[in-house]
């Protein structure tokens, strides 16, 4: 798939000079959903907020489908819809005169079809004449997508669409964002949450202290979870691996007293057993045996500690 999205070495530093976007380089593929994590204060809003054109980049370059986020705003704007992370909804407006104000906002011709099929989508349709004030906290969410792709953008950002939602509203969500990306829509989505970028990214990008620390396919990052370590601790400590154990993957901690066995957890044979009776064979004797376990989390917290250092 093609590019939709080109971000190269795009800076925002604020009136005082903080630099809260430190040269963020990031291509987005046509089609796929990316969640950005990372803890308050990352640049995660600063990011979204200037390839949406709310503020003013200080360095760097941004093309939405081909579009110059500067010179071509226009044009790169109407490609993108914006969810933002507050709820600022008009109260004694109508939820369908709302989405059809935002549609007009963009110079899109009405289209009362289009703004059923989206309404419908979000499973609106039968509150279209309600008033926003008599609608729940999760409808008003939806409302606020509706909005978003009122004038039919092909990229939608998400900007911490369930922070401080139930957990039921949050599986809502996950259910329309996998709803949009099957009908073509690039989503890019900020959050806190580790298992919800788990749960419906393609691509996971950890941002800290205005830099993009990683950005990779979740399943990588979940085969590496996948990965276990077992570690063999030695009554005595050694000097070097036994030439007998060193076809297995083994390495010898930096002490000696331990032998350390990766493994991948979802294979269908892990070696331990053959391991430990090598290790025997190779008279060595055990004082204990641990596993560890990387998450995603641990890896969400290693980098950006890294990155904090
Ligand atoms: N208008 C502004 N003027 C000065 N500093 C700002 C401004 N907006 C944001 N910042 C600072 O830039 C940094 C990044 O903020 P940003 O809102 O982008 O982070 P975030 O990752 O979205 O955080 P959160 O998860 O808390 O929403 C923060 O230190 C913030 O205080």
């Amino acid at each position: 798939m093609a590019d939709i999205l080109k971000i190269e070495d795009l800076r925002k530093s604020y009136a005082g000079g903080f630099e809260a976007l430190k040269g963020v380089s990031l291509r987005i593929r046509e089609g796929e959903i990316l969640a950005l994590l990372g803890p308050n204060g990352a640049g995660k809003t600063t990011l979204i907020s200037t390839i949406c054109g709310i503020t003013t980049p200080t360095g760097g370059h941004v093309e939405v489908g081909g579009h110059d986020i500067l010179k071509d705003y226009r044009a790169a704007r109407s490609m993108i819809g914006l969810v933002p992370q507050e709820i600022n909804l008009e109260p004694f407006e109508k939820v369908i005169n709302t989405v059809r104000f935002s549609r007009g906002l963009f110079g899109k011709p009405a289209d009362d079809a289009a703004l059923e099929r989206i309404l419908r989508q979000l499973s609106l349709w039968d509150k279209k004449d309600s008033q926003i004030r008599a609608l729940s906290g999760g409808m008003k969410r939806r409302v606020l997508i509706a909005k978003a792709l009122s004038h039919e953008p092909r990229v939608l950002f998400l900007d911490e669409p369930t922070a401080g939602v139930d957990v039921e509203l949050r599986k809502d969500m996950w259910q329309i964002v996998a709803g949009l990306k099957a009908d073509g829509v690039t989503i890019i989505l900020t959050t806190h949450y580790i298992e919800e970028a788990e749960a419906i990214a393609d691509r996971i990008g950890v941002i800290a202290k205005g830099e993009l620390l990683l950005v990779e396919e979740k399943d990588k990052l979940m085969a590496r979870m996948g990965k276990k370590e077992l570690e063999v601790q030695l009554s005595e400590p050694i000097s070097s691996v036994p030439a007998s154990l060193q076809s297995q993957a083994l390495r010898l901690s930096a002490d000696g007293s331990a032998l350390i066995y990766t493994y991948d957890t979802n294979a269908e044979r892990t070696g331990i057993t053959k391991l430990l009776s090598e290790v025997a064979a190779a008279g060595l004797v055990l004082r204990d045996v641990v596993t560890r376990q990387s998450s995603l989390e641990d890896i969400f917290v290693d980098l950006v500690q890294e990155g904090a250092a």
